[in-house]
């Protein structure tokens, strides 16, 4: 079999992702239940911003030439009454809508107050008015983008309660793999797992919504198929496996999968470490991302595939990957692609890091993130190299 590129499998993935949610209905949350989710259309304005004209500072709204004789006093948060009159002015607040008739505002250091207001008023005028951000109907932001607290300070202020988004995708974390121990000290042919306790967190920093590991499950082909099944029947949208990739004596799940009628969307990447991954969509729309169970290799499969696969499942583009400056020689893969794990030097440079062998956790532990090191080249320090990132 030959591997698919790693950039074909990420796009690959993504369009898998993207066409399973086109059909999904979006839910209408409050506001304080947004953060983290997808706009699952795109923000339009309600009203224009701002709403009303504003005054920028604290001074003196006045009307025609000076000196004014001050007839009110307007705060923010009240309708203003029009200026009627010329050589009158209203006491203003920053922030207060500024009255009809307003030829311009007078700043309070600006001003000498006796029984009349006089000074020169500066150029510009200082207010802001009505659409000076947008007008109303205006598209804010497109569908797709992430909720930040930026975007829900920005729908509230014109005028949301609620937003359309998409909700965020259920994943099962299923660890296969009988040699391992999930308590006490590693020895006498057993391992910590060391997925079970790590997947989750990653899962819920891209903004999934996951689900406590099960797991281990023993390395027989029925509780393979159990587990699969019981992690459908609790709702998950992606179910991530970890272990039995390979075809090994108690390697389970591509049998697994063929019992459940799943389809590879990839199987096996040109990537190193973790080649061995995939991605297969089950009958109803769920998928099956497996790990590799060497555990620097199955947070490789991660990243490479996880993330762009949440990214289409939420409709949001596939993450596009910024370029960093190596600090140092990394050597490539051959006709693989090389995932390097890197940290940040002091310089701002990114350089790899020691113990970032597949079945190593210490390099992993530190790391940024990888470096992207193409088929047939490889890193030279000062060169720049895309940048995976943990999130
Ligand atoms: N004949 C070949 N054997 C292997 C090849 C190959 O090309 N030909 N590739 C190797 C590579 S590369 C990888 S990666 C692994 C992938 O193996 P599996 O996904 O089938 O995983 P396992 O065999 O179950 O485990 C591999 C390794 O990882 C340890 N492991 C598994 N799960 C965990 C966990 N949750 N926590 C910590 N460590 C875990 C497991 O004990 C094994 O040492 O296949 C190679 N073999
Ligand atoms: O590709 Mo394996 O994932 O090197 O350890």
């Amino acid at each position: 079999m030959t591997p698919i590129s790693w950039q074909d499998a990420r796009a690959a993935v993504h369009a898998a992702g993207a066409k399973v949610a086109a059909g999904r209905p979006s839910v209408a949350v409050p506001l304080a239940e947004a953060d983290g989710l997808t706009l699952a259309g795109p923000l339009v304005a309600r009203t224009p911003l701002p709403a009303f004209p504003t005054s920028s500072i604290d001074g003196y709204a006045v009307r025609g030439a000076g000196p004014w004789k001050v007839t009110g006093r307007i705060l923010a948060g009240r309708p203003a009454a029009p200026l009627t009159d010329d050589g009158t002015c209203v006491e203003i607040a920053t922030g207060a809508m500024v009255p009809e008739g307003t030829t311009t505002i007078l700043r309070v250091e600006d001003a000498t107050v006796s029984a009349l207001v006089e000074g020169t008023p500066r150029a510009p005028r200082e207010w802001r008015d009505v659409g000076e951000e947008c007008a109303a109907g205006e598209e804010l932001l497109p569908a797709g983008t992430t909720v930040t607290p930026g975007v829900l300070g920005l729908a509230a202020s014109c005028g949301y309660d609620e937003l359309a988004v998409v909700p965020a995708p259920r994943v099962a974390t299923i660890v296969f793999g009988d040699e391992l121990l999930t308590a006490g000290d590693p020895g006498d042919g057993r391992v910590r797992d060391a997925l079970g306790p790590q997947v989750p967190g990653w899962l819920r920093r891209l903004g999934a919504v996951p689900a406590p590991p099960v797991g281990p499950v023993p390395d027989t082909l029925e509780a393979h198929v159990d587990a699969l099944r019981s992690a459908v029947e609790t709702g998950a949208d992606v179910i991530c496996t970890t272990g039995g990739t390979m075809r090994g004596p108690v390697d389970h799940l591509h049998p697994a999968l063929a019992a459940l009628d799943a389809e590879y969307v990839v199987n096996q990447v040109a990537v190193r470490p973790g080649f061995p991954m995939l991605v297969a969509a089950l009958p109803d729309g769920r998928f099956v991302a497996g790990l590799p169970g060497n555990p620097q290799s199955a947070i490789v499969a991660l990243v490479s595939l996880v993330v762009p696969l949440l990214a289409g499942l939420t409709g949001r583009p596939l993450p596009v990957l910024s370029p960093v400056t190596l600090g140092a020689g990394v050597p490539g893969r051959g006709d693989y692609t090389h995932l390097a794990l890197v940290a940040q030097d002091p310089a701002g440079t990114y350089s790899p890091l020691p113990h970032a062998g597949s079945s190593m956790l210490r390099g992993l532990s530190r790391a940024a993130g990888f470096a992207v090191i193409p088929p047939r080249s490889e890193g030279t320090s000062g060169a720049t190299a895309a940048l995976v990132p943990l999130p």
